[in-house]
């Protein structure tokens, strides 16, 4: 039985609200007064990863103010170039030369890092243009499964094929457009399959309609519609099935708000020390559903305000145990998971079985860990309960090379002393500067 998919996702709020970052999306912070941090963070990984497509497909010169530049967005951004888009990169803003016929180069070959929108979005707008382009991806991303959207786009028409092991890079298509269609999808393990199909619907000569049989991570697709929306195109939807009309996109300036899940270590950080983190340029209006984040926090003890320039969160010195369901912002299960020992009562996180399909494994790696340092810890295949009570001991922390498992534990070792990183340097992957800018955040505290 395909499980319901959460709804109205529809209808919602347009535009981004531009980051008041710090230029560039570096990261910054700013102490107001001992324990209280305006924490400037970089943009966003998913909104700039679709900026970059939407701005290679659209017809015009689209600027691109405050990305993320990281390894997943410098790599999307390459992989443009190598199939010919002209991407221009300044540090605080990135242009690109739409091109609506498609890639310029008629081979190409594509080396698309870690970065899951990289390796999914990319053979998508490939698949509009026409030519031979090869796609392939590091040893983590090719483990990482493509094959529901390999499926959908060959149900399109598409000729695409996988090299080694099916449903995984490398792949080759060789691309003559896409007519368009109705095509079934299963997106239950990842909502990139979708977006990447609904990127794609206006770039088809008759329209897209995809019927979705599951769906994780709704507010993703949210955030697709919505920048679609912005670049010129109409989505809609009628229950499980999503509507595109052909029609292409046109070019604009987009600011990249600050990106939510990366703001997640630092609400974290406020919330287990009894500090204060403001974000701005992340408030009422922003487009990601990991914003979400601070209710679990709210709901744990802290006092959240959410205004409409930016969020604040303040640790109150409680933290209590809850059961929460993380189907929609499952990148931030890894901070809650981390900071649960802290809490009075057991932390139980459900709805989460795609996260054993992201950088690594990340139930069984939080597990891992967080019994490394001392804590009761059972998983089933799609929870984590994690029972404090037994005093923690520092511990060198497995990285497995996921971002998202060394960012969540530096969280940890700001209570517990001796916590360190097989391999710190993975954070590259969404925030360079991290360390630095999380150790400098409670110099002050
Ligand atoms: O579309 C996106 O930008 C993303 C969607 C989510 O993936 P899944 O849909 O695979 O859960 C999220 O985990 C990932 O970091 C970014
Ligand atoms: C899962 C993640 O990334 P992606 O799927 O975009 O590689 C993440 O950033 O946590």
């Amino acid at each position: 039985m395909a499980a319901p998919i959460p709804g109205p996702i529809l209808g919602f709020r347009g535009r981004a609200v531009p980051s008041r970052g710090r230029p560039g999306g570096a990261g910054g912070r700013r102490a107001i007064m001992r324990g209280m941090t305006v924490v400037e963070i970089p943009g966003s990984k998913s909104i700039t990863a679709r900026a970059l497509f939407l701005a290679a497909a659209a017809d015009g010169v689209t600027t691109l103010v405050r990305p993320l530049r990281s390894d997943d967005t410098e790599g999307f951004a390459e992989g443009l170039a190598r199939l010919g888009y002209r991407v221009g990169r300044t540090r605080d803003a990135w242009q690109v030369d739409g091109r609506p016929q498609g890639p310029a180069e008629p081979e190409a070959d594509v080396y698309c890092r870690d970065g899951a929108t990289t390796a999914r979005f990319l053979p998508t707008l490939a698949a509009a243009g026409h030519g031979t382009y090869r796609f392939d991806a590091s040893p983590q991303m090719r483990r990482r499964p493509l094959g529901p959207l390999s499926r959908a786009l060959r149900d399109l028409g598409v000729d695409l094929r996988h090299e080694e092991a099916e449903g995984h890079h490398p792949l080759t298509v060789t691309a003559t457009g896409v007519e368009g269609g109705e095509v079934t999808l299963d997106a239950g393990q990842s909502s990139q399959y979708l977006t990447a199909l609904l990127l794609l619907g206006p770039l088809t000569r008759t329209g897209l309609r995809v019927l979705v049989t599951d769906l994780v991570s709704v507010p993703y697709v949210e955030i697709t519609i919505a920048m679609m929306r912005a670049f010129g195109a109409e989505v809609t939807r009628e229950g499980n099935v999503f509507v595109v009309p052909p029609g292409g996109y046109r070019a604009t300036t987009y600011s990249i708000e600050p990106d939510a899940s990366t703001a997640s270590y630092f609400f974290a950080a406020a919330a287990v020390t009894g500090g204060e983190v403001t974000v701005p340029g992340l408030g009422a209006d922003a487009l990601q559903g990991d914003l979400g984040f601070v209710d679990v926090l709210r709901r744990m003890g802290a006092e959240v305000s959410v205004g409409p320039n930016g969020t604040t969160v303040r640790g109150t010195g409680e933290l209590r145990g809850l059961t929460v369901a993380m189907r929609d912002i499952s990148d931030t299960m890894p901070t809650l998971a981390a900071i649960a020992p802290f809490a009075s009562g057991p932390v139980r996180i459900e709805d989460v079985a795609n996260t054993r399909v992201k950088e690594c494994d990340r139930l069984d790696a939080c597990a891992e860990n967080l019994r490394r340092l001392g804590v009761e810890v059972a998983t089933g295949p799609d929870w984590i309960e994690i029972r404090p009570g037994a005093p923690l001991t520092g511990a060198e922390i497995t990285s497995y090379g996921d971002h998202r498992i060394v960012m969540s534990f530096a969280v940890t070792g700001l209570r517990v002393p001796g916590i360190s990183f097989d391999d710190p340097g993975c954070v590259r992957k969404t925030f360079p500067g991290f360390h630095e800018e999380f150790a400098a955040l409670t110099a002050g505290w």
